[in-house]
């Protein structure tokens, strides 16, 4: 074993054992893994530590799967340079103090009408908003948030058990540290429980059993609640209610419980790196302590908070290539955790779940005068997109018509479609 956990780890001697290794960590200087690079001097200079060196730490990191909570645990004080964010992802202090006000849609309001150009307007302008009165008790968003909390605070041995990067045979669950523990520019500091709640759910032996109940409940709350919003959404495109869940079909939901704990250094990490979700939608619910960034009209970063109960819905890469724009996935990170006490989300991801079909902008609402955007793709191709790192519209950009769209790729039936589509209206 090398020293990365070693090195990282400073003050007393750790024993950690689980069914598969037995860890020993004795501790060394840390001093090596520590350079002076804060905010104030990230501009000019980055670490320099090697490729290999990295590649190597990281792997450390993984096999001894403790997480970054494991690391918290252990008294840290510095974080480990696979965690170090380039300069240009780094938190610029002015956006730490905007706010984002998104818009709150009352989903008990009487008239539909209002809430569907609501969910219209607020998928179009925003791509982010949030949910009151939508139906699900207090004390069922209470458990979901303690049960995560509870599963990312077992002991390392017990917890350690369930640690897979690669989800267990049946690839339905995934315990690990941080999705972008592969890439070489900068881990993530959180530790993430993903588990596949459709069409085959993950078979409930399989799920921690500290959680297994409340993400149970979680998700029957989440498939009427998804399925009424999709209904809204439909509307808002101008389609009937059933139209998206018609074509969509929503079965794929995976959920991801998230846990930022405490960092020592949070000027030179971050909580999430910077993403779109490559789904449909994401319901999220978090707990109180603050994090959550949105990058606001393309460029400006801003703090979203959300109402006490309420739960933010955000768009999909999926979302907007299927309604060709006019609804947004835009991009968002979780700020590196500065206060003691865990920050804890559950993102419920509703994905596309027609095997057989291929997806694109729907013809419903392409025209000659408003053409197809982007190329159609299928399931397959999602889901080699959600394996591998989070990024950046990745779909989006894979898919959009464009100047480097290989002819092969364009779907003379789409473009049928689309002028039959319009030759009706
Ligand atoms: O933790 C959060 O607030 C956001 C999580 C998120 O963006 C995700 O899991 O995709
Ligand atoms: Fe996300």
């Amino acid at each position: 074993m090398g020293n990365f956990v070693l090195d990282a780890l400073r003050t007393s001697t750790l024993s950690i054992q689980t069914s598969f290794h037995e860890i020993k960590v004795s501790f060394g200087s840390i001093k090596s893994l520590l350079v002076p690079w804060t905010r104030s001097n990230s501009n000019n200079s980055s670490p320099v530590i090697s490729k290999t060196k990295l590649r190597e730490d990281i792997k450390e990191f993984d096999e001894s799967k403790v997480g970054v909570k494991g690391l918290v645990d252990a008294g840290i004080t510095s974080i480990p340079r696979i965690f170090y964010q380039p300069p240009e992802n780094l938190i610029d202090s002015r956006s730490l103090t905007r706010t984002l006000d998104i818009p709150v849609i009352d989903l008990a309001a009487s008239d539909r009408a209002i809430v569907v150009r609501q969910v219209q307007e607020a998928s179009s302008k925003f791509g982010f908003f949030q949910l009151i009165n939508h139906g699900i008790p207090l004390c069922r968003m209470d458990d979901v948030i303690l049960s995560i909390k509870a599963f990312n605070e077992l002991e390392t041995e017990l917890k350690s058990q369930y640690y897979s990067r690669e989800g267990n045979e049946k690839r339905v669950l995934y315990y690990g540290s941080s999705l972008h523990l592969n890439e070489l520019e900068g881990a993530s500091w959180n530790d993430t429980l993903l588990v596949a709640l459709g069409p085959e759910p993950a078979e409930s032996c399989y799920v921690p059993e500290v959680c297994r109940m409340a993400v149970a409940e979680w998700d029957e709350e989440m498939k009427k609640l998804g399925g009424a919003l999709l209904g809204l959404m439909s509307e808002g495109l101008g389609l009937k209610r059933e139209a998206l869940e018609e074509k969509l079909c929503m079965d794929a939901r995976i959920m991801a419980g998230n846990y930022y704990p405490h960092c020592p250094q949070p000027d030179l990490t971050l909580g999430l790196k910077s993403h779109t979700d490559p789904s449909i939608f994401t319901l999220l619910l978090s707990n109180h302590v603050p994090g959550l960034h949105v990058k606001v009209e393309g460029h400006e970063w801003a703090n979203l908070v959300a109402h006490p109960g309420a739960l933010v819905v955000n768009i999909g890469d999926v979302l907007q290539i299927i309604s060709n724009d006019k609804y947004r996935s835009v991009e968002h990170r979780v700020l590196a955790n500065s206060l003691q006490e865990p920050r804890i989300s559950v993102a419920v991801f509703f994905n596309p779940a027609n095997d057989a079909d291929t997806y694109g902008p729907l013809p419903e609402i392409t025209s000659l005068d408003e053409p197809a955007r982007y190329r159609d793709f299928d399931l397959l191709e999602l889901r080699q997109q959600m394996k591998k790192e989070v990024g950046v519209k990745s779909l989006i950009n894979n898919c959009r018509i464009g100047p480097n769209l290989k002819w092969r790729d364009w779907n003379p039936l789409r473009l049928l479609q689309s002028y039959v589509g319009s030759s009706q209206n």
